[in-house]
C-alpha cells in the first residue's frame, strides 16, 4: 500500500514495497502517479500541447519494458483525457536513480521502494538509457516481430556508442545528439499509427535516395494491443548546418530594408511584377537586384528546386500505395471543404472572442476578417475538382522557413510530421505538391512583414511604404521560386496543372494556410495574429 512519507511543498514522497521490476503491475502505484504526480508534471512540460484545454485524467494505455539485464525502463503511452477537448496520447520512457545528483530539474517523483530511496525521473535524461535504445537499434534484425520494434537502416554502419547530450532547441518533440553525429527524436505527442515524419523520411532515404533532409538511421515503432504501430523515436543523422531558413531570410531582410536608405531607393519607381508570374533571374530587373542583392534571389531558386526535387521524390512511386500518386476526386473535394469549413468556423469563434486583446491594426484587420467572412467561406466551397487535372502525393504538409536548416548555398529539408492540428490520418492525405509552395510562400510573406512590424522602427520610412517595398520584393521571391520550381516539376513529368489551375490551387492552398495560422498565432502569440490576418485580407481584397 502507498504511504505518503515526508510531505514537501512541491511534490509528495512515496513509499512502496514492490520492486521497480515490477512496480507497474502495482495498481496502487499505477493509480496514485498518474493522478498524484503526472497531472501536475505534465502541465509543466515544454512538449504537452494540451494546454489550452483542461486537463481531467490521465490514463495508462499501455506500457512496456526496455530492460538489460538488471537495467529496468518502462515507455509509458499515457491518454491525456480533457474536460471538452478530445483526448491526446503521450510517450513518457521512465527509470528509477538513486543518485541524487540525476537530473534535479526534471525528476518526477520522489519516493522509496523496498526501503531503497531515489526519483523516478525522465529516462531521456540518463545516459544510460540513451546508450541502450541506441545500440538497440544497431543490432537490431531485420523483420523485427516484437513488441518494441527497432529498425536500422542500410545506411547505418557499425559504430559504437560514444556520448550523447540534448538538442536543446525549442521543440515540440525530445532530440538527443549522439556521437555528435546522429539526432534521435523521440517523438511525445503520439498517435495510433505509424508518425509521417518516420514514414516520409524512410521513404526519401531508402527508397528514393533523396540527398536534401537528413537521411534516415533508424526507429523505435511499439506495436499495441491492437496491433496498431505506433512510432515513438526516428533517428536521423546531423546535418551541420548554420541555422534555419526562417533566422536566415530575416537577417538578409533587415539588410534588404535598410538598403531603401542607404542605396536611396525610390519605392514608388520599383518596377513591379504580377503574381505568380514565372521568372528567371534574367528577368528580375536590375533595379530590384541593386536594391535586394543578387544571393537572395538565388537561394530562393536553390529552395525552390530542393522543394521540387522532394516532391519529385514522393510522387515517383509506383508500387507502395501509401505514396503513389492520385488525381483530385469528389471524396476528397467534400473532405476537403468540410475541414476547412470546420477550421474557418473555428477561427472565426477565437477571433470573436478575442477582440478585446486585440488593438490598433490588428483590430481593424480583424473587424475586416469578421465583416467578409461569408466571401472568405465562399472562396472555400468554391472548389471543383472536376476542373482539376493536376495530381494528388504525399507532401511535407507543414511546410515553412522554419522547417529548412542552411547548410552553406544549400538547404536540407526537415520534420515532415505534418501539420499539428490536423489528426494523423488528415496527415497522411494526398494533396497537391503546390499545398506546400503555398506554406513557403505564406512563410517568405511572414518573414517580410515579421521584419516590417519587429523592425520597423529602425527604418525611416512609413509602415505605409515598407509595406509597398516589401510587396513588391514578395511578388519577385514568388516569381523566382515558381520560375525554378514548375520548369523542374515539368521536366519530370508531375502533372501540376495548368497555368491557370496552378495559381487557383496557390491562391486556395494559401487562404487555407493563412486561416490555419490565425488561428496558431491566437493561442500562441497573440501579437503575431496581424501578419496573418493581413495575409488574409491581402488574398481576398484581391481584384481576381
Ligand atoms: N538531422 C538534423 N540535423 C541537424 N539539426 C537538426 C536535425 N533534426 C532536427 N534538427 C534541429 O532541431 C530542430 C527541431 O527539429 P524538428 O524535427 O522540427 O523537431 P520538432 O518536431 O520537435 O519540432 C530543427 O529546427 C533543427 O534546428
Ligand atoms: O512548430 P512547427 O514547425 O510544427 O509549426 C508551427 O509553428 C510555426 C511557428 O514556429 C508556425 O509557422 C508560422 O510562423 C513561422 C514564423 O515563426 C512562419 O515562417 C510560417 O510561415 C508560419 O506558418 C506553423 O504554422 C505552425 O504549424
Amino acid at each position: 500500500m502507498a504511504k505518503k512519507k515526508k510531505e514537501s511543498v512541491l511534490q509528495p514522497h512515496y513509499t512502496f514495497d514492490t520492486p521497480w521490476e515490477r512496480l507497474m503491475e502495482d495498481k496502487t502505484f499505477v493509480k496514485v502517479f498518474l493522478s498524484d504526480v503526472l497531472e501536475n508534471y505534465i502541465l509543466q512540460q515544454r512538449w504537452y500541447g494540451g494546454k489550452s484545454s483542461k486537463l481531467k485524467y490521465i490514463e495508462l494505455q499501455e506500457y512496456f519494458r526496455i530492460q538489460q539485464n538488471e537495467e529496468v525502463y518502462y515507455g509509458l503511452l499515457l491518454e491525456v483525457n480533457f474536460e471538452e477537448a478530445f483526448y491526446q496520447h503521450y510517450f513518457l520512457p521512465i527509470a528509477f536513480v538513486s543518485d541524487e545528483s540525476f537530473a534535479e530539474k526534471e525528476r518526477i517523483l520522489p519516493l522509496d521502494i523496498k526501503e531503497q530511496e531515489g526519483f523516478i525521473i525522465d529516462a531521456l535524461n540518463l545516459e544510460a538509457f540513451r546508450k541502450l535504445v541506441f545500440e538497440r537499434i544497431m543490432t537490431a534484425v531485420p523483420n523485427d516481430t516484437t513488441k518494441v520494434r527497432y529498425h536500422k537502416s542500410h545506411t547505418f554502419g557499425a559504430t559504437e556508442y560514444r556520448s550523447s547530450k540534448f538538442m536543446g532547441l525549442e521543440q515540440s518533440n525530445t532530440s538527443i545528439i549522439i556521437n555528435d553525429a546522429y539526432v534521435m527524436k523521440f517523438f511525445r505527442r503520439i498517435y495510433s499509427d505509424t508518425n509521417p515524419d518516420y514514414e516520409m523520411s524512410r521513404f526519401l532515404s531508402e527508397n528514393k535516395g533523396y540527398k536534401n533532409t537528413p537521411s534516415y538511421q533508424g526507429s523505435i515503432n511499439v506495436i499495441d494491443a491492437d496491433n496498431v504501430n505506433i512510432t515513438i523515436a526516428l533517428m536521423q543523422e546531423l546535418v551541420p548546418n548554420q541555422g534555419d531558413a526562417w533566422d536566415y531570410m530575416l537577417k538578409e531582410l533587415k539588410t534588404v530594408f535598410r538598403n531603401l536608405e542607404v542605396k536611396h531607393i525610390r519605392i514608388d519607381q520599383l518596377p513591379e511584377t504580377q503574381i505568380f508570374s514565372s521568372l528567371g533571374i534574367n528577368d528580375v530587373p536590375p533595379r530590384i537586384i541593386d536594391w535586394a542583392g543578387l544571393n537572395i534571389f538565388l537561394k530562393i531558386q536553390t529552395l525552390a528546386r530542393r522543394t521540387a526535387e522532394m516532391h519529385i521524390a514522393l510522387g515517383s512511386e509506383f508500387s507502395d500505395t501509401a505514396f503513389t500518386p492520385t488525381h483530385f476526386n469528389g471524396d476528397y473535394e467534400v473532405w476537403l471543404k468540410n475541414r476547412l469549413l470546420y477550421q474557418f468556423q473555428n477561427r472565426l469563434n477565437i477571433v470573436e472572442n478575442n477582440m478585446h486583446r486585440l488593438e490598433g491594426l490588428s483590430l481593424s484587420l480583424a473587424k475586416e476578417f469578421i465583416d467578409r467572412k461569408n466571401k472568405i467561406r465562399q472562396r472555400f466551397v468554391n472548389f471543383d475538382w472536376t476542373k482539376l487535372k493536376g495530381e494528388r502525393i504525399r507532401i511535407h504538409g507543414d511546410y515553412h522557413l522554419g522547417q529548412v536548416l542552411v547548410q552553406g548555398d544549400d538547404f536540407y529539408l526537415l520534420d515532415f510530421e505534418g501539420e499539428p492540428e490536423s489528426t494523423i490520418r488528415d496527415r497522411k492525405v494526398k494533396q497537391p505538391p503546390l499545398k506546400d509552395v503555398a506554406g513557403m510562400f505564406r512563410s517568405f510573406h511572414y518573414a517580410i512583414y515579421a521584419t516590417i512590424f519587429n523592425d520597423g522602427e529602425n527604418y525611416p520610412q512609413s509602415q505605409e511604404e515598407l509595406f509597398k517595398a516589401g510587396e513588391v520584393l514578395y511578388r519577385y521571391f514568388i516569381g523566382l521560386f515558381l520560375g525554378s520550381y514548375v520548369g523542374l516539376m515539368q521536366e519530370n513529368n508531375l502533372n501540376i496543372g495548368y497555368i491557370q489551375e496552378r495559381i487557383f490551387i496557390l491562391k486556395y492552398c494559401m487562404l487555407e494556410k493563412a486561416v490555419y495560422e490565425l488561428g496558431y498565432e491566437m493561442n500562441s502569440r497573440p501579437l503575431w495574429a496581424v501578419i496573418p490576418l493581413e495575409g488574409i485580407m491581402g488574398i481576398i481584397n484581391e481584384n481576381n
